[in-house]
């Protein structure tokens, strides 16, 4: 496999906590990987070593074989590895359209004096800024709510602008926060879609925590379970589906329904 992505004997403490142990695994360029495990498990703390908004107590990660663990979020932003979150509390007071443009900032070339000034720079910053909100909000299929305020759109919309939002700084890997978290069927299905679209059609690697098992199970090329911060299986969905560690982790768990 080529790795992209690297994760290498990754570890995190809390003091007395090991919320992640000696986590190894690879994600491969254009590749749907998902990250399970039971509550606690250890899965936003992977991804937030992964995105750097917390430092690995050992161990590192790498992305093109550079070395990303530890580092400002905003330079692993700027590289291509963007972590969305589950609420867009931020921008709830703009628009659609607004949001998209403001965070794409990250990828502004003028300074900021060059904005006070109106320099040209910043003039075609911002020109570009609009068009490419545009292109992005079509498609993923939202150019009629573009001009919708951000606080007033239902759950799947606002997931959907949680992605726009991720894709808006040209990302390579994109990580999902329990992107269908609270969402009914319909909003899955259509979510579920659109995530392989970013992948398929614009190219960008997805890595994924997620407690739906069946969309993470529709959705991934590969699963990574975690239990009590250890990896305890990878593999596909269906080797996951059957492996023993991984019914085992789930049935012991306070999660009445594993759903797989
Ligand atoms: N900032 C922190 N300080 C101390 N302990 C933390 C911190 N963040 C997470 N933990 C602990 O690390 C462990 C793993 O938490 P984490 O949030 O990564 O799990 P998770 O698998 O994402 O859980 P969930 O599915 O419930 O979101 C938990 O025991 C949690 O209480």
């Amino acid at each position: 496999m080529n790795a992209l992505v690297e994760i290498r004997n990754v570890t995190k403490k809390y003091g007395g906590l090991v919320a992640n142990n000696d986590i190894t695994f690879d994600v491969a360029e254009n590749e749907i990987l998902s990250v399970i495990g039971p509550n606690g498990a250890g899965k936003s703390t992977l991804f937030k070593m992964i995105s750097s908004f917390t430092p690995t107590s050992s161990g590192e990660v790498r992305y093109r074989g550079e070395r990303i663990s530890n580092l400002k979020p905003h330079v692993v932003a700027r590289k291509g590895v963007v972590r969305t979150f589950q609420e867009t509390t931020i921008f709830k007071s703009m628009t659609v359209r607004e949001s998209v443009i403001v965070a794409q900032h990250l990828r502004a070339k003028a300074t900021l004096a060059g904005y006070f000034w109106g320099s040209k720079a910043a003039h075609e910053d911002v020109a570009a800024f609009g068009r490419y909100a545009d292109e992005l909000l079509e498609f993923l299929g939202m150019s009629e709510i573009s001009s919708e305020l951000a606080h007033n759109l239902p759950q799947g919309n606002l997931r959907a602008l949680g992605i726009a939002i991720g894709l808006a700084t040209d990302p390579k890997v994109l990580l999902l926060d329990e992107p269908f978290a609270g969402m009914n069927h319909d909003e899955t299905m259509n979510m579920v879609n659109l995530v392989r679209s970013v992948r398929d059609e614009r190219g960008v690697t997805v890595m994924l925590v997620e407690h739906d098992m069946p969309a993470v199970m529709s959705i991934s090329d590969r699963i990574v379970v975690l239990n009590f911060g250890e990896k305890i299986a990878e593999g596909t969905p269906s080797e996951i589906q059957n492996n023993e560690k991984v019914i085992e982790a789930y049935l012991g768990s306070a999660d009445d329904e594993i759903g797989m």
